[in-house]
């Protein structure tokens, strides 16, 4: 039985600026049809992974393979223009004295019939057909991004490089783009790596991220592994804003002002912190100076007072200074709640929604 390689695979790519690795033993791999985005924070080495790739930038050290074929280790090197790699960057550039077809046209080879089919396939399929004999200037900035996709994918590059593609582009029209995009390069089958610093972004765009920090990839896996199975607080932390309950470990329990927490494998004595997203925190009103009782699901109840509320747009976040140690935890509540500053409410924990991490 034969196995389908990798459209793009990258063994323990190291890329050290002045001895400091940037990029350090980065393994990955892409299917064709697949998106994986690599999501981290700024300069965690995103970039310099795709350069390396691209052939624009060497590796110290590790090899590349495109379909199952090495591309480049340290010794062998396939030029750049012969990787069948398709680039898109931020600042995509169309070439202003060349219409939105010649743009298009740019990299293909074939005779002239040939080069016109392909352009007209590409602008219709990114709905720009009617502008093939226009140029660059007359399109609006959504319009030019999608004739930079058109023409990236022109010469049917079995791997689309895309760093922060979408990041010039205003709030309301990145969405629609973005989604018009993911139909196009799935249509092409192309295996795309798309380099993004914004969670939502690669949540939208993703069938994998990696996750990276540091110059190396800490956590990999489809979008909502990530975000349910978190493997330590900052990729908690890199989707949504969190809570921080601290802890010490007696018996593989530990006991906080919510009730007890398993803390599975975690030696006694050792510190545990438990991680909780502002959504799943759950809201009791007092009664009568009274918290709610205790739940399986929930645990114990634990009393503070709103410090101040704000309405979001979809929902409202709530922020409250609980009276055990006065620090202060958030909990967004669907739709608008916008209790007074000082008044009573308890908070619960939901226990199949927290993280609990051992503090090293
Ligand atoms: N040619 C270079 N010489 C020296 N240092 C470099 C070079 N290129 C990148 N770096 C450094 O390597 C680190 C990683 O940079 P890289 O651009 O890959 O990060 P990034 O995750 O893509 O960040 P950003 O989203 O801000 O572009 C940074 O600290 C950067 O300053």
């Amino acid at each position: 039985m034969s196995v389908t390689p990798p459209r793009l695979e990258i063994r323990n790519l190291v890329r050290r600026f002045d001895g400091r690795p940037v990029v350090d033993d980065v393994s990955l791999k892409v299917m064709p049809g697949q998106v994986t985005c690599l999501l981290g924070p700024s300069g965690c080495g995103k970039s310099t992974t795709l350069r390396m790739i691209a052939g624009v930038e060497m590796q110290d050290e590790g090899e590349i393979y495109v379909d199952g074929k090495l591309i480049c280790d340290t010794v062998f090197r396939v030029p750049p223009e012969r990787r069948h790699i398709g680039l898109m960057f931020q600042d995509f550039a169309l070439f202003p004295h060349l219409t939105v077809g010649d743009n298009v046209a740019f990299g293909l080879s074939g005779s002239k019939d040939q080069k016109r089919a392909r352009v007209k396939e590409l602008l219709d399929k990114v709905g720009l057909k009617r502008f093939i004999d226009s140029y660059p200037y007359l399109l609006s900035g959504g319009e030019q991004q999608r004739v930079a996709l058109a023409r990236a994918l022109a010469p049917r590059p079995k791997i689309m490089l895309m760093d922060e593609p979408f990041s010039g582009l205003d709030n309301r029209l990145r969405d629609d783009i973005r989604d018009q995009t993911l139909e196009v390069l799935k249509q092409e089958d192309a295996a795309v790596l798309l380099v993004t610093h914004e969670p939502e972004e690669a949540m939208r765009m993703a069938d994998e991220i990696a996750l990276m920090r540091d110059g190396r990839i800490v956590q990999q896996g489809a979008p909502y592994n990530i975000y349910y199975a978190p493997r330590d607080k900052q990729a908690v932390a890199f989707f949504s804003d969190t809570n921080v309950i601290r802890g010490t470990v007696r018996g593989a329990l530990t006991e906080t002002p919510f009730g007890q927490f398993l803390a599975p494998g975690v030696p006694d004595g050792n510190d545990v912190e438990i991680v909780i997203r502002p959504q799943h925190l759950k809201i009791e009103f007092d009664r009568g100076g009274k918290g709610p009782l205790p739940t399986p699901q929930h645990g114990s109840a634990a009393r503070g007072e709103v410090v101040r509320a704000r309405f979001m747009g979809s929902e409202s976040l709530v922020e409250i200074r609980m009276d055990y140690d006065g620090s202060v935890l958030k909990a967004t509540v669907p739709n608008v709640f916008l209790p007074s500053p000082g008044r009573v409410l308890w908070l619960m924990f939901r226990r199949d929604r927290c993280f609990v991490f051992p503090v090293t």
